[in-house]
Order: C-alpha cells, then sequence, then structure tokens
C-alpha cells in the first residue's frame, strides 16, 4: 500500500545526480534494483501524492519522458543536489502547500515514515523530516588510526523525504543559495525550525556499490511473491477460425463457448485470479450472466489485471501454453504476446506464448478441441 497524501502536498524527487560513488557506468537510479529501476520503485513509493516533481539529468530527460512522461512533471536539475531541488521547488512554486523532498536514490522508504513527515506537517510544524539518533561511537581518524573520540550525544542521522510548508523551503532556497547537504540545512539557515520524525533502517540512500545488494536483500524480506495457475478446454464445432490470446487465427473450425472460447486468455485470466486467490472467470463472469454471451475475453483478463494492480501486485510475468495438433501457433505468437501485453499493461519481453501437440494422444490429439495451461507470477513489494 502507499501512503494517499492529503490534499496540496506535492512530492519532489531529486534524480539529477550522476552515481559517481556507486560507480558501473549508468547512473544509479537507472540501475537495476530487484527486475526494475531504482526510480521505479521510489516514484511508486510517492504514488498516493497528486503531483509528483521529478527532477533528473539533462542527459537523461528523453529516457525519463519515455519512462514517466504523464505520470509525473518532469523538471531538469543542474550541477548540485541544492540547485536541483531549487529547479524542482520552482516549477512547484503556487501549485502546492506542502513539499517532500526526497532523494531518488532512496528507494525503499517505508509508508511509514512518509506518513510521519506529513502528520507532523498536518500538525502544523512548517519544516519536518526524518532521522535516526546514531548508536554507534564515534571516533575521528587518520591514517588508519583512531585520532579522538566524538560525543554522539543527541546527533542523528539524516533521511529525506524532507517536508515543508512550500513558501518556506522556496524562500530559504532563495535568501541562502548554499550548496548544503540538504534542504534542512537551508531551512535552518533561514532561521525555520524542524522537527524529526521516525527515520528507517530501511530507507538506507543508495551511495556505495554494496548498496544495491543490501537494498536487494531488504526487497526480498519484504516481497509477497505469488504464483498462479490455469487450465482451460474448449471443443471445436463448426466455423472458419478461432480467437487465441486475442488473436484471431484461421481454421477449419472454430472453438465452442459462451464467450469468445478464447481458450488461452481464460487459462492466463484463471492464473492471475488463482495467484490472488479469487476464484476463476466463473467466479466473476457467471455463464449464466447473458451479458457474457460472445463476449471479448480481454474484459476477463483486464479485470484481472486490474483486481492484482488494486490489491498492490504487479505482475512479473506470464507464461500461456496452447495444446493443439492444429492450427499452427508459432506464426501468431509473437502477435499473442504482443495483444496480452496491451490488456495487461505489461512489458512483451515478460509476456511467453508457446505451443505443444499432444503426439496425437487424447481429446487435443484426435483434434477435439484446444487445451491451455498458463502460469502467472505476482509481485508485491
Ligand atoms: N546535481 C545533483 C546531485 C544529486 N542529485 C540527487 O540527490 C540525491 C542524493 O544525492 P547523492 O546520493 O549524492 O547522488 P549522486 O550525486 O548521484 O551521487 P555521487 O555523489 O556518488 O555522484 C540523488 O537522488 C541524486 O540523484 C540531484 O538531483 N542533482
Ligand atoms: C539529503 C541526504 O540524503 C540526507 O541524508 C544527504 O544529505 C545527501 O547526501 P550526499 O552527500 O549527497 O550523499
Amino acid at each position: 500500500m502507499t501512503v494517499r497524501a492529503p490534499a496540496g502536498f506535492a512530492a519532489l524527487i531529486t534524480a539529477a545526480g550522476r552515481g559517481i560513488r556507486a560507480g558501473a557506468g549508468q547512473p544509479k537510479q537507472w540501475r537495476d534494483l530487484a527486475g526494475r529501476p531504482v526510480l521505479d520503485h521510489t516514484i511508486r513509493a510517492f504514488s498516493g501524492f497528486e503531483r509528483i516533481v521529478l527532477v533528473v539529468h539533462p542527459d537523461d530527460m528523453d529516457h525519463a519522458i519515455n519512462r514517466y512522461g504523464g505520470a509525473v512533471t518532469l523538471v531538469a536539475g543542474a550541477d548540485s543536489r541544492a540547485a536541483s531541488v531549487r529547479a524542482g521547488l520552482t516549477a512547484l512554486e503556487g501549485q502546492a502547500s506542502h513539499v517532500l523532498i526526497h532523494d531518488g536514490a532512496r528507494p525503499l522508504v517505508p509508508d511509514a515514515v512518509i506518513a510521519g513527515v506529513i502528520a507532523a506537517l498536518q500538525d502544523g510544524a512548517q519544516a519536518a523530516a526524518p532521522a535516526l539518533p546514531v548508536s554507534d561511537a564515534l571516533w575521528r581518524g587518520d591514517g588508519g588510526r583512531v585520532t579522538a573520540t566524538t560525543p554522539r550525544d543527541g546527533l542523528h542521522r539524516a533521511q529525506t523525504p524532507q517536508g515543508f510548508a512550500l513558501p518556506v523551503i522556496l524562500a530559504a532556497h532563495r535568501d541562502h543559495p548554499l550548496q548544503a547537504a540538504d534542504d534542512v540545512e537551508l531551512a535552518l539557515a533561514a532561521g525555520v525550525e524542524v522537527a524529526i520524525t521516525q527515520g528507517a533502517e530501511d530507507n538506507l540512500k543508495i551511495t556505495f556499490p554494496d548498496d544495491f545488494t543490501r537494498a536487494e536483500r531488504i526487497l526480498r524480506t519484504d516481497m509477497d511473491i505469488r504464483l498462479g495457475n490455469g487450465y482451460d478446454v474448449h471443443a471445436f464445432t463448426q466455423g472458419d477460425h478461432v480467437t487465441l490470446c486475442g488473436v484471431r487465427v484461421p481454421h477449419d473450425a472454430a472453438l465452442l463457448g459462451h464467450s469468445d472460447a478464447d481458450v488461452g486468455m481464460h487459462a492466463l485470466t484463471d492464473a492471475i485470479y488463482g495467484a490472488l486467490a479469487q476464484g476463476d472467470i466463473g467466479r466473476h463472469f457467471p455463464p449464466s450472466d447473458p451479458q457474457w454471451k460472445g463476449a471479448d475475453s480481454a474484459i476477463f483478463l483486464a479485470h484481472a489485471a486490474t483486481l492484482a494492480r488494486d490489491k498492490g501486485y504487479r505482475i512479473a510475468n506470464a507464461d500461456v501454453t496452447l495444446i493443439c495438433e492444429a492450427p499452427k501457433i508459432g506464426p501468431h505468437a509473437a502477435a499473442m504476446a504482443h495483444r496480452l501485453s496491451q490488456i495487461m499493461g505489461l512489458e512483451e519481453s515478460r509476456i511467453s506464448v508457446k505451443a505443444t501437440t499432444s503426439e496425437r494422444l487424447g481429446f487435443t490429439g484426435r483434434r477435439e478441441g484446444i487445451a491451455a495451461i498458463a502460469t502467472a507470477a505476482l509481485i508485491k513489494e
């Protein structure tokens, strides 16, 4: 679940850095974390905000437009974090009452951390930011030796999102154009009192190469992975084509069914319902209901995919196997995957459609009908 932000609250996500310390060429916010770019995770955490401003490096703008255009307001960043934030705040001026400024490089921010900042602002704070008290002893070191100890009383490790009344942080940025490490530093320079809210260990900032391993580990622990399978059969009847995975395939017979008898799409729909423990197509679209007579099975698959999303899952992949002697599926398999991808809103590279004969054995072998089996994997992070 994501935090539903109150009206007037905007999120500003900074992602214009180059991630030099994380190494490995591509900037860290675009690198893969558990199958998706780091930034996908970060943006998803703020998807309950009515407005998200995403600040990206000018070199990444085209890529960002392709991936996030429409869902977020894109702004070109600058050569320091503070300047990137300023660019984002300027785009938000007059458009929100409050803003939560968050590092794109903190993809695992827990809902409770975001909710804590919002609550403090709603309670009247002009500025509020999460932090964790320092729990280890602190040393100063030089040349591999401890040169002094430092008292840790009152010291905190600062995190994001750092939340502000928008006019307050805009004024702080304009009046104190420092190369500050964060926005709290600027707020303090402007004399604004900042409330400390509860941070979280999981809210790490990906900074060094090993942080990817740590983030993957945290995600794996939190993940809810579900698998579902589906199986369906339709008998042949007189006709000149069949509809399989949404594609019309010429054939010397048709498939018999209450809807369009798309056996492949039915198996896949049942696989998704199965993963969600939500019964099968018959439960959601009873065959006794005349409105589904001759229906396009895309309606059923779209319903299952939406239900998965509404319950907080994303479909990680889907695999459909059609079992028949004829028609030949190979020439149509790519078009079928394409159609399924359109209906489910899932990349084609995550969908497989394949076929097998049953070596002339059984009802499919005798060409009495077509069977289909499907598997779907759903993930909630
Ligand atoms: N000019 C910059 C620099 C940083 N950031 C963003 O601010 C956040 C925190 O910065 P940091 O972890 O220091 O990221 P980088 O600057 O990318 O890392 P490095 O210093 O290792 O290059 C990141 O989400 C980063 O993309 C930004 O928007 N604009
Ligand atoms: C904003 C921040 O993430 C708070 O901890 C931090 O200041 C960014 O630090 P960096 O010096 O850019 O790594």
